[in-house]
């Protein structure tokens, strides 16, 4: 379990996240939303260790964060930066497992098994530069699942992604979610997307002292399909009431 005790953050005077307290319990994937600046990746790398100093306490399993924690897979935006180019495809997601001290071809099979299970087939020798973004972002999210991490924290994930790709990834998210019950922070700027993927959506106000104003239970069925679900009444209901949220209209 996930627990934020009035966390608050300034950088220098500037005021960014003012008392946030959230629990996520394990297998829950969490949205956050807010309007652009309000702190949500500041919330994610601190949850993720990353950024020393806040007010509050986060604490995993009840231990508080004090570094980066075992166990915890992060998934950015630039999936270009954060893959190495001189590795290839099927290095990179192995790359998480040497620390575990497995041989090379336990790892390289291991990533190569991972690689298949996003859908990446016949791509394991090739460089990240020689896929197109959709791959690359697969490429990233298999190298979050290679450690079967049990938490994982996605900064816009696929905020660079076409419409069409961005929906095959938000579908793929869904079935490993499903299938590992990873428990996932996963921050977007897309409202429908949050409501879609999300077993819960947080809303965050604008800043200074950004603040938790919405926190609302996603009642939708577990499966879930593009069209299906984006059309049914209570879809419709939720991501009106983020989306006003997010505009501050209440
Ligand atoms: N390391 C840092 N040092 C100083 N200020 C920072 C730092 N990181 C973020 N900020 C500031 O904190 C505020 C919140 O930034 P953050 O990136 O967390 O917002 P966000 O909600 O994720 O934004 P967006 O939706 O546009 O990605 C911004 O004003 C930003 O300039």
């Amino acid at each position: 379990m996930l627990r934020l005790d009035s966390v608050s953050r300034h950088f220098g005077d500037q005021h960014v996240l003012d008392g946030i307290s959230l629990t996520v319990p394990d297998g829950q994937l969490l949205s956050v939303v807010g309007p652009s600046g309000c702190g949500k990746s500041t919330l994610l790398r601190s949850v993720a260790g990353l950024l020393p100093g806040e007010e509050g306490t986060i604490t995993l399993d009840g231990a508080p964060v004090t570094g980066v924690p075992e166990h915890l897979a992060v998934v950015f935006q630039e999936y270009g930066r954060s893959l190495l180019p001189w590795l290839t495809v099927r290095d990179n997601v192995a790359l998480p497992l040497r620390r575990q001290g497995l041989g090379r071809a336990a790892r390289r099979a291991e990533a190569e098994a991972i690689l298949e299970r996003v859908g990446l087939h016949g791509v394991a020798r090739r460089r990240p530069r020689e896929l197109s973004g959709g791959m690359q972002q697969r490429v990233a999210i298999a190298r979050a699942l290679v450690c079967r991490p049990s938490l994982m924290l996605m900064d816009e994930p696929f905020g660079s992604l076409d419409a069409g790709t961005r929906e095959d990834l938000e579908d793929l998210l869904l079935e490993v979610h499903r299938a590992d019950g990873t428990t996932i922070v996963f921050v977007t700027h897309d409202i429908d997307e949050s409501v879609y993927v999300g077993d819960r959506v947080v809303v965050l106000s604008p800043g200074p002292g950004s603040r938790v104003v919405r926190d609302l239970r996603v009642d939708l069925p577990g499966e879930r399909d593009q069209i299906g679900t984006r059309s049914l009444p209570d879809f419709v209901a939720l991501r009106t009431e983020v989306g006003r949220a997010v505009r501050g209209g209440g």
